[in-house]
């Protein structure tokens, strides 16, 4: 219950939704057993009637009133399934924003602590599974609540008091029925959960890296895999259903129990006089209309198991916290541009080596300042501290003169423009993918940035232009297109403070230097770091570094 109890919170809002969804499946279930008990009256009355034994039946009444419920049964069956999935889907709605919100603060370094195609599984299948909680488990457990307690209230009063013996023997039908149901599901339940997430995993981590598996050779040892997840969760759906069938079998000989019991009381009523046999009639097919509601619960119960691995699963990702967080007590960033490192020493866990050792870096407005050095030296370890990603073990970065670690993400991410190595291209058209950064941006200052970044001529040669799709990560473009893409939407951003990573990477001698002559007025109005593996690949700078060693040296 614990693991559930936050989803049962999330969905106050939706209290009408539910509260209107359970109503209708009560009114339902009422009006169902009604037309049975009814109906089983009314036939037994008028048989009755008609050979005598009672005089001046009304047969107008309880006609219309069978009507009346058979078409209450219909319309209320209709009603409650839209009511109660419209319910369900506004919350199912609810949860995926609330998820999404918890993932949004969240620094790349934690985000990878989970893999994609298993996050993508607890924001779709996850939060799917607990629909479950609601349409299955809940509102049947409450219709079978009221709907018992309705039936005792009409025993009570029409019936002689032994009748209740009968509600007595479905509500001891409802408590063991889910327990059991519930102690049988909840391995097999769990084991679907985690199973449906490996098989997704494995599917689309299998059409990611198709290209790898076939060129490796692995394809086959990926398909295998793959077919035993997908047989681990067979495994798990079959025992589920097995046990289901199981509860389903035992609800449907409980109910039969009580329609026995109720003829047997009613004989008993019958010969002593006690009652009439049309009320004989009308409790034993009320007690089968009782029963059905009785029915629905060991199916239910069995897959709270199920539910509430879900729910772990999707509590986990909620509660994870940022590397780091937001400041207590955040300052706004003050009138003073540029980036400066005080005394900056990284190491990534205790044990690892120094990959920054005591650096100072002032980048001011109107400089652009170059760090080259090799693979690994740590360049993108200075980009990671200033965009604080990371905290340094000493030292400090400031931007717009105020330490990192103080500031908002969101006023920090508004002084500053960064071109990392991860930059994403969204699958959409170039427009909107540039429109990110500036969304009231005019096609002309699409273009403009375009040019600047080198790419206006690719888009004339476009039929669509700047309404052409780039694919998912910016896969229908060249290496080389979608990191200018990406430079052209960090240069839309217009930021006062701006950090390239490699930002020709991929680009050939002619391109570069077009880029260099094109980019050299837009760098020189604001403070700009360029992190290069060396000087050729990189924009003009007025100052230049090397980093070796985790030290900075001027060149
Ligand atoms: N998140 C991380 N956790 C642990 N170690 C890391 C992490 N990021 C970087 N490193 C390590 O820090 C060192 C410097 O990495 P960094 O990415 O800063 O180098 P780089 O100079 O940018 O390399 P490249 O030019 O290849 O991108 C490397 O040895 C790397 O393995």
């Amino acid at each position: 219950m614990k693991d559930l109890w936050p989803f049962l919170k999330l969905s106050l809002p939706r209290l009408p939704w539910f509260a209107a969804g359970g109503l209708l499946a009560v009114l339902t279930v009422a009006a169902s057993t009604g037309l049975l008990a009814l109906s089983g009256w009314f036939i037994t009355a008028s048989s009755l009637a008609g050979l005598g034994l009672i005089m001046g039946l009304d047969v107008y009444r309880p006609a219309g009133g069978i009507r009346a419920l058979a078409i209450t049964r219909t319309l209320g069956r209709y009603a409650e399934r839209l009511v109660n999935h419209e319910a369900v889907l506004r919350h199912l709605a609810d949860l995926r924003s609330w998820i999404f919100c918890r993932l949004s603060p969240l620094d790349p370094g934690t985000l990878a602590r989970f893999r994609s195609a298993d996050l993508l599984q607890r924001l779709v299948g996850d939060i799917d599974t607990l629909d479950g909680l609601f349409l299955r488990v809940i509102t049947p457990t409450l219709t079978a609540v009221l709907a018992l307690l309705g039936g005792a209230v009409l025993f009570g009063l029409l019936a002689p008091v032994g009748a209740l013996w009968v509600i007595a023997l479905l509500v001891c039908a409802g408590l063991v029925l889910p327990a059991l149901a519930l102690a049988l599901g909840r391995a097999a339940g769990e084991r679907r959960t985690q199973a449906a997430a490996r098989v997704r995993e494995l599917a689309v981590e299998g059409v990611q890296g198709l290209a790898e598996l076939r060129v490796f050779g692995s394809l086959g040892r990926h398909r295998r895999a793959l077919e035993s997840a997908e047989s681990e969760r067979a495994r798990a759906e079959g025992g589920l259903a097995r046990w289901g069938a199981l509860g389903d079998a035992l609800a449907m000989l409980a109910g039969l129990a009580a329609v026995w019991l109720a003829l047997w009381l009613g004989i008993g009523w019958l010969a002593a006089g006690q009652t009439s046999a049309p009320i004989v009639v009308l409790v034993i097919l009320a007690t089968l209309g009782l029963s059905e509601a009785l029915g629905m619960l060991p199916g239910a119960y069995q897959r709270v198991g199920q539910i509430r691995s879900a729910a772990r699963r999707l509590l986990d990702v909620a509660n994870t916290r940022p590397a780091l967080e937001e400041p207590e007590a955040p300052v706004a960033p003050t009138a003073a541009e540029g980036l400066q490192l005080r005394q900056v020493s990284l190491r990534y866990g205790e044990q690892a080596p120094p990959v920054l050792e005591r650096i100072d870096l002032e980048v001011n407005t109107g400089e652009t300042v170059l760090i080259t050095g090799a693979s690994g030296a740590g360049k993108t370890s200075i980009i990671s501290v200033a965009l604080r990603l990371v905290t340094p073990q000493e030292g400090e970065a400031r931007v717009a003169g105020v330490p990192v670690q103080d500031m908002r993400y969101q006023d920090l991410y508004t002084r500053l423009g960064a071109l990392t190595q991860e930059t994403v291209l969204f699958a959409d058209t170039m427009a909107n993918n540039l429109r990110l950064a500036r969304p009231e941006a005019s096609d002309e200052q699409l273009h403009q940035a375009l040019f600047l970044a080198g790419l206006d001529d690719f888009v004339q040669t476009l039929g669509q232009g700047l309404d052409t799709q780039v694919g998912e990560g910016g896969a229908l473009l060249s290496g080389g297109q979608a990191r200018r893409l990406a430079l052209a939407r960090v240069i839309l951003r217009d930021p006062p403070l701006v950090i390239l990573d490699e930002p020709f990477r991929g680009l050939d001698p002619a391109t570069i230097t077009r880029l260099r002559e094109r980019l050299a007025p837009w760098l020189a109005r604001r403070a700009a770091l360029v992190i290069a593996h060396e000087e050729a690949t990189a924009p003009t700078a007025d100052r230049h570094y090397r980093l070796e060693r985790g030290q900075l040296h001027p060149v």
